[in-house]
């Protein structure tokens, strides 16, 4: 089969008796055998067997087990060709999806260094009790040596937790190795972690090694109800600009801290605040943005539905001593409509899953001057900036920044003012 273009994932796409196939890992204008892995009625997938014709820009990967490990998808190219991609697919989508024709995307902000920049890794068990990365749609495990994603330090972690654990404590399915940015770690255990004495015995293994002494790494398992118990501090110090914050295993953070602080830079920055302003920050976690955004406007309010981390919110305000701000715990959707209120500037950085219907429509009728929208899904970004747009908001700026090197995934920002009432 012969590639044509790639799609939205970084696959290659060709045609198999004139059906769409597409191949990851493949780059248009390379030929090569394949092997159909999945047939629908519409489209096809399939895997390299052998590349024939190669196309000259793939570069040889340097992680080794590239080739089966479901993390990263695009290592076989340069680090600025992704960032083109990733330029394209935030245009392609807008266009094809939002049917925005004429929007300037800027250029993608990616990494000087775009190696061991994840504080989070999510290791699966199979049942031979090896913990490694899902390979692509697929419940497979990976086992890695050296994740070029994380640093040096959380391998050795990672390493010295397989010694110990070795073919015990079965219940446990995933250990989530989670880093502040000034290295501290936080290893969470989930699966069946009743609590055994073989858990306990595990634990006090794994204090006696260097890697998870208490000042290095502290230890979580979740034993129901908000309960957690382990060994060391059962949640994460971050630091971001001057602000501290709280962090429990449950609770979402950015995974690139390099590219977190260019994220909230430019946020804080379109953001425009005076002092005078009333802001909201929807999809708002452990408070991160809304704490920085206090710091420059009247009154800033926070909206999030995970009970962990509204708590650490509210937590991390009050011990930043930032009184300016009021966390709300609560779906969006549930939350909007009982606010009457029209703040100067709202800013939303929902999941994947982008917003809901009734969000938008609450948008539309609050109207602030000004929205932030930070995405991390292209599709459903221009999916949402359709309704916004229709006629209400026009898009003055959208910027990628490359939160997610050497994977699909694409991250902008995006600044809309309102045109009409
Ligand atoms: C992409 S994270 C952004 C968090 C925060 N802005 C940050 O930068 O750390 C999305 C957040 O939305 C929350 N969330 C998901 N669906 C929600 C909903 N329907 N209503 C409120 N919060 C939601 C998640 O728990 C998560 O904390």
């Amino acid at each position: 089969m012969e590639i044509v273009r790639l799609a939205s994932d970084g696959s290659g796409v060709g045609y198999t008796d004139g059906i769409t196939t597409f191949v990851p890992r493949m780059l248009p204008g390379e030929k090569g055998k394949i092997q159909l892995t999945e047939q629908k009625k519409s489209y096809r997938r399939a895997q390299i067997v052998e590349i024939e014709q190669m196309s000259e820009e793939r570069v040889e990967p340097p992680c080794t087990v590239y080739p089966v490990c479901g993390g990263c998808n695009l290592q076989h190219v340069e680090y600025q060709t992704t960032l083109a991609w990733k330029q394209r697919w935030v245009e392609d989508a807008l266009r094809r999806i939002g049917g925005f024709t004429d929007i300037r995307v800027e250029p993608v902000l990616g990494m000087d260094d775009p190696w061991r920049y994840r504080n989070k890794a999510v290791l699966h068990r199979d049942l031979k009790g090896r913990f490694g990365y899902y390979r692509e749609k697929s419940k497979d495990v990976t086992v890695f040596d050296d994740c070029l994603l994380l640093r040096q330090e959380t391998n050795h972690r990672i390493k010295k937790m397989q010694q110990v654990i070795g073919e015990c404590c079965e219940g446990i399915k995933t250990a989530t190795f989670r880093e502040s940015n000034r290295g501290k770690g936080l290893l969470v255990f989930d699966g069946n972690t009743e609590n055994t004495k073989e858990l306990d015995q595990l634990i006090s293994k794994l204090k006696e090694q260097a890697e998870f002494s208490p000042q290095s790494c502290s230890i979580t398992i979740p034993r129901g109800n908000n309960v957690f118990e382990g060994s060391g501090a059962q949640y994460l110090n971050e630091h971001l600009n001057d602000l501290r914050f709280k962090v429990s295993p449950r609770s979402f953070l950015q995974v690139n801290p390099a590219q977190t602080a260019v994220l909230y830079g430019l946020v804080l920055d379109w953001a425009g605040l005076t002092g005078e302003d009333e802001v909201w920050d929807l999809y708002c976690g452990i408070g991160t943005m809304t704490l920085m955004l206090a710091q420059r406007a009247k009154r800033v309010l926070g909206i999030e539905e995970n009970p962990y981390a509204i708590a650490d919110a509210q937590e991390n305000a009050e011990d930043n001593n930032i009184i300016n701000v009021r966390f709300v715990e609560g779906k969006v959707e549930e939350k909007l409509a009982a606010l009457s209120e029209t703040p100067d500037l709202i800013v939303c950085d929902p999941p994947r899953a982008g917003m809901e219907p009734e969000v938008l429509e609450g948008l539309l009728d609050i109207g602030p001057e000004r929205i932030i929208y930070v995405s991390c899904n292209p599709a459903t970004l221009a999916r949402d900036l359709k309704v916004l747009c229709r006629n209400t908001y026009r898009i003055k700026r959208v910027q990628p920044v490359d939160m997610f090197p050497w994977t699909q995934h694409t991250e902008a920002v995006i600044l809309l003012q309102r045109v009409e009432r």
